[in-house]
């Protein structure tokens, strides 16, 4: 590790999440020295507070979605979930990441600060009592739940709060409904609670196709989620252990008394603290204002990369990792590389999952191309009725003129899988007809593939 006296680097990372920490080691590796700072335990939202833990508790919602799908076709025995386990066999995966990830800095002599940094001048940072210069600067600290300017809103659960949850409510309530709320919504009604999702319009998820979000609400409809669209929260007060909310579902009362109101409405860039004028550092609603290269348009020796960027690029993680490593060719070789956001996909981890890559039906209708829509409700195809699945769906979206895929939308147990092979034939180029000339596995996933790219 550096020596704590050192205050100049050649680089200073704020945040030790996806994107910081790629900078960062990478930085190292190639001679400079670095410091890096976080006022969180080492190692960002991803491992500790999102996707990763996330996904340990989706995965055991789907074991119990899978098995009832089979029950009274070979499946006998009901699965419960036991919310305790649960979230010990979770904490294992994520209790090591400080630890480990401050280790990693230490191995690699990375200087580390625990501590909330914020510019002093163009190329200074204060963090506690120090005040460290760089020769750049790269602000990866990432986004925090929005503010949503309802009364009571301090007593809003947010995510990081449902992932610890020590035991789940008997009944429970979100706000909001995007990727957050209908992920943690299917898991807690899966684990046996009364699960309420408020909308503040009539299309959740609005990124996505809405046919399919059409047959994921009604498949979460059936496993017990009351879906409250068109619905303002107007207050929430505590009574007791329990949380009332007091809402206008489209112009009438709705009263729910619950064990915990979680935020699941939206996250912003985290740039509050950073004081970015002192640093020169221009940024707007959608985060810090970034060229094509992520470097600060009114600074330059300041860059950004994750979802703290004001880039074109999803708040996602495959997207933090691709601008850190655009950010780190620019930093080392003083280069021009631009993160080729191509073909992103995306997947709503609830079961059936709901995955997307490239434009919506709408999107390619306003392109003005010769378009061929292929939908298939898929329920009655092998693949899904071996496994009892009632709600499978895929949307390709073709161009006539060349054959080139323009869109892939996906609601099944499949859905990561099938997209990820929609995002390799649009990243790279191939035609509806190459990959549906392409040989999976049979009888897998893949295998229904060819059928979804009929050009005529
Ligand atoms: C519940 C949840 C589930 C998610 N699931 C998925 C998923 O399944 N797939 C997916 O692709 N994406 C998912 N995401 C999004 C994904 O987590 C983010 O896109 C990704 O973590 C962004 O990485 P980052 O490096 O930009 O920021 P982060 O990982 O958030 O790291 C930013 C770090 O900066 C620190 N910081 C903040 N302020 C300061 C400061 N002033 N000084 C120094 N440090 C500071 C923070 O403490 C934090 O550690 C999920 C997000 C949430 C909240
Ligand atoms: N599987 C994944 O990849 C995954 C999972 C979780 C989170 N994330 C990332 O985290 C980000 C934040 O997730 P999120 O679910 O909080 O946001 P989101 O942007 O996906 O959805 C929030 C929704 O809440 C609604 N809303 C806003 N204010 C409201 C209010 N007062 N009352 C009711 N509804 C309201 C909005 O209309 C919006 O559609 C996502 O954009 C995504 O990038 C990704």
């Amino acid at each position: 590790m550096t020596s704590s006296s050192q205050t100049h680097f050649d680089l200073i990372v704020l945040g030790t999440g996806s994107a910081g920490q790629s900078v960062a080691t990478s930085c190292r590796e190639k001679g400079w020295s670095v410091a890096i700072i976080d006022p969180l335990p080492f190692g960002g939202t991803c491992s500790q507070r999102g996707c990763d833990p996330k996904r340990v508790l989706a995965g055991a919602a789907e074991i119990i979605a899978r098995s009832r799908n089979l029950k009274g076709k070979g499946i006998v025995s009901e699965n419960a979930l036991d919310w305790s386990d649960l979230m010990a066999f979770k904490t294992t995966f994520v209790e090591d990441i400080p630890e480990s990830t401050e280790e990693k800095f230490k191995e690699a002599g990375i200087h580390y600060v625990h501590g909330t940094a914020s510019f002093t001048d163009t190329n200074k940072i204060q963090v506690g009592e120090q005040e460290l210069t760089g020769g750049k600067i790269l602000i990866a600290t990432g986004a925090k739940p929005a503010t949503l300017d309802i009364e009571g809103e301090e007593l809003l659960m947010n995510s990081a709060g449902f992932l610890d949850l020590e035991k789940l409510p008997e009944k429970i309530a979100f706000i909001g409904g995007g990727y957050i709320s209908f992920e943690f919504a299917h898991i807690a009604a899966e684990a046996g609670a009364e699960v309420h999702l408020i909308h503040n319009n009539d299309k959740p998820l609005k990124n996505f196709d809405p046919d399919l979000v059409e047959a994921l609400v009604d498949s979460m409809k059936k496993l017990g989620v009351n879906f409250h669209l068109n619905t303002k929260t107007e207050k929430i007060t505590q009574s007791g252990d329990l949380f009332v909310l007091e809402a206008k579902e489209e112009g009438k009362s709705l009263r729910l008394e619950v064990g915990a109101v979680i935020h699941g409405a939206g996250r912003v860039p985290n740039i509050d603290e950073l004081d970015l004028e002192k640093g020169g550092v221009e940024a707007d609603k959608k985060g810090v204002t970034v060229n094509e290269q992520m470097r600060s348009v009114s600074n330059p020796g300041v860059y950004a990369a994750g979802d703290v960027s004001g880039s074109p690029g999803l708040p996602l993680t495959p997207i933090a990792g691709l601008e850190a490593r655009a950010v780190t060719a620019n930093l080392l070789n003083e280069g021009n590389k631009t993160p080729n956001y191509t073909a992103t996909p995306s997947v709503v981890f609830t079961y059936p999952m709901l995955a997307s890559v490239g434009m919506t039906e709408a999107q390619a209708k306003d392109s003005g191309k010769d378009i061929k829509v292929n939908l298939f409700d898929m329920s009655g195809w092998y693949t899904y009725k071996r496994m009892g699945e009632k709600h499978s769906m895929a949307k390709v979206i073709l161009d006539k003129s060349d054959g080139s895929i323009l869109g892939a939308h996906v609601l099944n147990s499949n859905a990561e899988h099938l997209i990820n092979y929609f995002t390799i034939a649009m990243r790279h180029g191939l035609t509806a007809e190459q990959l549906g000339d392409t040989l999976f596995a049979y009888p897998s996933d893949g295998s229904d593939v060819q059928y979804l790219l009929e050009l005529e």
